[in-house]
Order: C-alpha cells, then sequence, then structure tokens
C-alpha cells in the first residue's frame, strides 16, 4: 500500500501526463488543421479561385486529403472526457497509458494507446490467472476530462481484485444518452469485440448483459483494425427503432467513428414511408419466409417455354439479316433457355444470356457462309430483329418491380400460380392491395422482387453490419438485410426471451439461416451490468414461462431496491411513486401497457428527468428508477401476439419491462400482479 504522500506525487504525475497528453493531442489537432486548410481551402492563385480540395499537383490526391483530415479534425477536438482511462506495466518493464485515441508525441512516439490496438487487449484481458505478461495494472476514476483518482491491482500477487471503479461505472447514475464503455470493457466482452472481420457472432444475452455495448465497440474496433476494407464497403448497426436509435447514437462518435449509418430495419426498405396499415393476418403472411418463395415464383414462373412462344421443330427462329435468313432450331433455343434459367443469378440478366446465345447461334451460320466473323453492330441490329425482339418477349418478357408487384396484388390467377403448395387460398387472398399506397410489408416484398430482378450494386453491401435486437426479426427482414451484406459478415446481438413481434425468432440458427450465414459463432452472454440482483430476481421468475430455452442474467450488483405499492387509485400511485423517485438522482422511466402510458404521460407531462415509455417500445432502453405500472395490463397487451407465442408476448414485455431498471424498480397495481411474478 502506497503512503499518502507517495500516492499524492503518483497522482500528480498523472495529472502531469494528462496535460501533457491534452498538449499533444492540440498539436495534432494543428497539424491536421493545417493540412487541411492546405488541401482544402479557397486559393486564390492567379485570380483564380479554386474548388473544395482542388489543389496541388494531383487533384484527387488533394480531394482524398481534404475528406481525410475532416473526421480526423473532429475527432480531435476537445471533448469533455479523459484522454486516457488506464495504464499498464509489462513484465519488460515498458507501460502503457490506453485511451479513447491514440496520442503521440513529436517524435511520433506513443503517450496514449488507442484501446483497440493490438497491445491494448492485454489491459482488458489480463487476469490474476492469465497475466498476459501485465505485472500491474492501473484503472483512472474520472469526472468529465478529469482524472480523479485512480486504482492499481498488482496481477504478480496472483490474486483476484475487485475494482472499485468498475462497480462505481456500473452503478452511477445514468443521465442521458447511452455512454460508452471502453474504460471497464470485461474480458468475456473484450473477446467477443475482438473477433476477427470474417467472423459471423451471434450473442444470446439475457438483458443487461452488454450486448449493444459489445456490439457498438465492436462496430469501432473493426473500422480501427480493418480500416482500409472497412472505410469503403461501410459498417451498419440496425436498430428496432428510431428511439433506441437516438439513444445509442451517441457511442460511436464518442469512440471515434462517426462514418458508421444507424438505421432501424425499417429505414433500410424506406418502410418508415409506407403508407398503408396491414390487418395482422396479413402482416403475418408477408412476414413469413414462404413469401420469399412466392417472389422467386412470382419473377421466375415468367420464363415461358420455348413451344409455348409459337417456335415449331420444323420452323424454328428465323431470323432476317439483309439478303440472308438465319434459323435457329428447337432444341438450341430450348439449351439456351434451360442454360440461362440454370446460370444466371436474376431474371434479368437470364433474358440478356438468351438474347446472347441467340447471337452467337445466328454468328456461327454467318461465319459458315461469309467466313468471317460480324462485328458488334451486326450483333445489335440481329438483337433488334422483330422475331427475337418477338421470342425474347415471349419466352422471357421484359419485368420491373412494379409490374410483378401489381400482378401479384391484383391479378387473382397470376397469384394463384405464385402462391399454389406455397400459401393456402385464405393467405394468398391477404395479397392485395394497391402497390402504389404500400404498407411496410409491402416494401418488404418489394426489395424482395426487386432481388430476383436484377443484383444490388456492390456499393449498396455493407462489409459489416451489427445487428441489435435481432430476435425480432421477420424472416423478411432478415432477408432484406442478408442483401445487403453480401460477402461482409455480421455481428447479430439480441435475447429470445425479449422477443416480442408476432414473428420473433425461437432459434438463433434459424435466424442466422435467414440472414444468410451458414458459418457462426454462436455464443451467450450472462452476466448482467445493469440490473441489481434484488431486480432480476423477480424478472427471472417469469422467464421460465417465456416458451424460450436461454440462461437466466446473474447480476454483479448487489446494490438497488425493489419496491411493490398496491393501491386501487393507479394514477395517485404512480404520480406518487415518480414523486418518491424523483428524490433521486437520475433518470426515471414509468412503463405501463401502451394505453395506459397514454394516459400517464398526459397526467406526468411536464415532469423534469420523467420519461413514460409504453411498454412495447421499452427495449433495448435503461433508468435510473423504473416505475412499472399495472403489470396485468402489460401481460394481456393484445396488440402483437403471434401464433408461435401468443399468450406470451405480453409476458415478454413485463419481463423488458422489470429488466431496465439501472437502481431501483417500483411496482405499482390495483389488480393482482401476474402469477407468473410469484417466487
Ligand atoms: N463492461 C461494462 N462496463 C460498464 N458498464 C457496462 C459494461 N457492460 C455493459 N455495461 C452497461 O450495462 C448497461 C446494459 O448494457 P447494454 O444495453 O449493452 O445491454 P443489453 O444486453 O443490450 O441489454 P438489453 O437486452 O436489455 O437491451 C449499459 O448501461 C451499459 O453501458
Amino acid at each position: 500500500m502506497p503512503s499518502d504522500s507517495t500516492a499524492e506525487a503518483e497522482l500528480q504525475a498523472e495529472l502531469d501526463n494528462h496535460e501533457r497528453a491534452r498538449r499533444y493531442t492540440a498539436a495534432m489537432r494543428a497539424a491536421t488543421t493545417e493540412i487541411h486548410a492546405a488541401y482544402a481551402g479557397e486559393v486564390d492563385e492567379g485570380g483564380k479561385s479554386r474548388a473544395y480540395g482542388d489543389v496541388g499537383p494531383d487533384k484527387l490526391f488533394g480531394w482524398a486529403m481534404a475528406n481525410y483530415t475532416v473526421p480526423r479534425m473532429a475527432d480531435l477536438t476537445d471533448r469533455d472526457i479523459a484522454l486516457f482511462f488506464g495504464r499498464i506495466w509489462m513484465d519488460d518493464g515498458e507501460d502503457f497509458h490506453i485511451g479513447r485515441r491514440h496520442i503521440r508525441d513529436e517524435h511520433g512516439d506513443p503517450l496514449v494507446l488507442d484501446w483497440r490496438a493490438p497491445l491494448s487487449e492485454s489491459f482488458y484481458r489480463a487476469s490474476a490467472h492469465d497475466r498476459k505478461d501485465v505485472a500491474r495494472r492501473r484503472r483512472f476514476g474520472f469526472q468529465g476530462a478529469r482524472i480523479t483518482g485512480f486504482e492499481d491491482e498488482n496481477l504478480l500477487l496472483g490474486e483476484a481484485f475487485a475494482s472499485d471503479i468498475l462497480t462505481e461505472e456500473i452503478e452511477r447514475p445514468r443521465t442521458g444518452p447511452m455512454r460508452d464503455i471502453a474504460a471497464t470493457i470485461q474480458p468475456e466482452q473484450d473477446e467477443l469485440i475482438r473477433r476477427e472481420a470474417a467472423t459471423n457472432l451471434c450473442v444470446q444475452g439475457a438483458p443487461g448483459t452488454g450486448k449493444t455495448a459489445v456490439g457498438l465497440h465492436r462496430a469501432a474496433w473493426l473500422l480501427y483494425n480493418y480500416t482500409e476494407k472497412l472505410d469503403k464497403a461501410g459498417v451498419l448497426v440496425v436498430g428496432p427503432n428510431e428511439g433506441f436509435l437516438s439513444y445509442i447514437s451517441g457511442v460511436l462518435p464518442t469512440l471515434g467513428e462517426s462514418s458508421v449509418w444507424q438505421v432501424t430495419v425499417h429505414q433500410l426498405t424506406g418502410a418508415h414511408t409506407a403508407t398503408a396499415v396491414d390487418s395482422r393476418e396479413a402482416a403475418l403472411v408477408k412476414h413469413d419466409a414462404r413469401m420469399a418463395l412466392v417472389c422467386e415464383r412470382a419473377v421466375w414462373g415468367h420464363v415461358g417455354t420455348v413451344a409455348a412462344a409459337g417456335i415449331t421443330p420444323d420452323e424454328g427462329l428465323l431470323i432476317a439479316d439483309g439478303g440472308w435468313r438465319w434459323r435457329l432450331g428447337l432444341n438450341y433455343l430450348e439449351t439456351a433457355v434451360a442454360n440461362a434459367r440454370k446460370h444466371t443469378r436474376t431474371y434479368t440478366a437470364g433474358r440478356k444470356a438468351v438474347e446472347d446465345a441467340i447471337v452467337q447461334g445466328a454468328r456461327r451460320q454467318a461465319e459458315i457462309r461469309s467466313g468471317h466473323s460480324p462485328d458488334s453492330k451486326w450483333a445489335t441490329r440481329i438483337k433488334r430483329v422483330p422475331a427475337v425482339q418477338a421470342f425474347l418477349d415471349a419466352v422471357w418478357p421484359k419485368l420491373n418491380t412494379k409490374t410483378v408487384m401489381k400482378k401479384l396484388y391484383g391479378d387473382a390467377d397470376f397469384r394463384a400460380d405464385a402462391t399454389r403448395g406455397i400459401l393456402t387460398e385464405d393467405e394468398a387472398a391477404l395479397l392485395s392491395g394497391k402497390p402504389a399506397k404500400p404498407t411496410a410489408a409491402d416494401l418488404l416484398i418489394t426489395d424482395e422482387i426487386e432481388s430476383y430482378l436484377k443484383l444490388r450494386e456492390p456499393s449498396e453491401s455493407f462489409g459489416h453490419i451489427v445487428i441489435d435486437e435481432a430476435q425480432d426479426l421477420s424472416p423478411m427482414q432478415c432477408r432484406v438485410i442478408a442483401r445487403r451484406s453480401g460477402k461482409g459478415s455480421v455481428t447479430v446481438l439480441g435475447d429470445l426471451a425479449q422477443g416480442t413481434t408476432p414473428w420473433a425468432a425461437s432459434s438463433w440458427t434459424d435466424q442466422m439461416r435467414h440472414l444468410g450465414k451458414d458459418r457462426v459463432e454462436h455464443t451467450e452472454l450472462t452476466t448482467g451490468f445493469r440490473v441489481p440482483a434484488v431486480i432480476i430476481e423477480l424478472a427471472n421468475r417469469v422467464l421460465p414461462h417465456l416458451g424460450v430455452d436461454v440462461a437466466p442474467a446473474r447480476s454483479i450488483r448487489s446494490d438497488g431496491s425493489l419496491d411493490r405499492v398496491e393501491d386501487p387509485d393507479l394514477p395517485a400511485a404512480a404520480r406518487e411513486a415518480v414523486g418518491k423517485a424523483l428524490a433521486e438522482e437520475g433518470l426515471v422511466g414509468v412503463i405501463a401497457a401502451d394505453e395506459r402510458a397514454e394516459a400517464l404521460r398526459t397526467l406526468l407531462a411536464g415532469t423534469d428527468r420523467v420519461e413514460v415509455v409504453a411498454a412495447s417500445l421499452a427495449k433495448g432502453l435503461e433508468f435510473d428508477h423504473v416505475v412499472v405500472v399495472e403489470p396485468a395490463e402489460i401481460v394481456e397487451a393484445p396488440a402483437s401476439a403471434g401464433p408461435s407465442s401468443s399468450d406470451r408476448v405480453g409476458l415478454r414485455h413485463l419481463y423488458v419491462a422489470l429488466t431496465r431498471a439501472v437502481s431501483r424498480l417500483t411496482v405499482v397495481h390495483a389488480r393482482p400482479l401476474p402469477p407468473e411474478m410469484a417466487a
């Protein structure tokens, strides 16, 4: 144990280190600003004003430098956050400070290592049992940008160490949007964050086990370690709703990554612009995996037979070419169509393949006749011959998404053909409406149909996609994401127990298949960082009734409190509970069944630090104090019950509601509590 004066001297030395790091950050910022100005400035040369980045010997280089420096400058601006949060001393005597970004001195020597650098791994992974050559680990306490203290762990002692700084960080009151956890990432989380880029990772995790945090830090880690590949291909984060996205939106920028696109699956398909709403039954059919087969048939079913296109064995296809006439036989054409059907990935490419085969057949005959190969102008002419076009239109008609949608929704005979053996007649009848006024699910179908017609541009695919709350995605939504993943990898995060959509997944293997990934590493997180043990114990009573086979959370937190208030005057009781909750620091979340939430919102309007959330929208959020109002009503929520989980959706909403509290939970009820909450 160092004496007080030694500890003070060490703290002062660290404050000096921090000040030095700040000065060098400023110097790095100044240097970057200078580079930016050199390339992006409005340079007036010979009276000519140059455009943005249009300077230097190579315009493209100038443009690239001008752009490259913009996020770097932003990343280097002074923020209210300490520049390092940890330090390690290695066995060989070397030591490193670790922070959110790399900082170097005037010689290029590192003052602070980026938490994502390979060397930083030891900071997160070293333990009493496996020191990873680390002799000592220091964690800093800080308030905003100010270092307030530190705590040392002597790993040479080989003893487990309980970090007060980690405990404080986990238990601190929540005052706003989600924060990064770079300072306190735990070994099992770090192990997931640093999986190599090609790994498709699927993380099942109980509430508050840090899935969202892991996903976001993994995105930042990948961008840092696979910069070249991922800067170009891009990283996408898909979240369940806009409220959730705004809650998490600050994390990646704090980690220095502002280029990641964060969207809901609705935004990905433009479904947020939907102008009509499906009945529950119609939505169920439209989100079902079988719809992919229907869409496939609705497109490829247009391919006809050569005989039906009017080609006879005697005549074949006659192609007039000036004074010549080429004849392609029935067998030749049948083979061309069969090959195109077999070897082309999209319908549109298939038509072109048949057209090319026709030109090829005619060319061979022309070569035999004239002894030389005709040029490309000739080929274009052949393609335009009316008989060729008529044949193609009969055997492989031109299509676009709109036409197929219109036929599928508006032409009963066509729909019967497209759905026969895939959907029941009743189900098929639900596919109707006006494609011009689409529902959200119609836009999924449009996206699916389009995929059979033509390939997406490579630029529309992402190098890595992080998908949060993935248990709630329907097969058709998964397929939309899969089409934007291409050869890229995914990190899939979720909790089957929190699945509340009618199509919520009951197995991760199936969900990953819908996401188009068959080589997947599955893993489960069970250590809860959000919900104190006393509260998680209540939520865990509900878990066995949710119809899923997942491990319960074990909280690492022994603090927190749980209260039950039974009162026939529910609004008054809720208001009183909120009043009491406000006596403590932090955010208060009031969670109730959707309709009740509306009423409570009016009742509690204008109360600072209080947010009223409908149980169906509480997923992913957290509050210091949660007041759950009338659990029985939440359990009864009828809205989105699906066939596989009909009586469980409400219970799952309750499970979500009970697991949002960081410190305190008050359950307010007038009716008896649901029996599933009983011990
Ligand atoms: N290593 C950690 N250090 C500090 N805080 C952490 C750590 N891991 C997670 N947390 C915190 O625990 C809380 C829960 O994390 P997160 O929201 O990522 O969990 P989740 O598994 O996605 O939860 P849910 O399933 O309820 O959405 C967050 O406040 C997060 O910052």
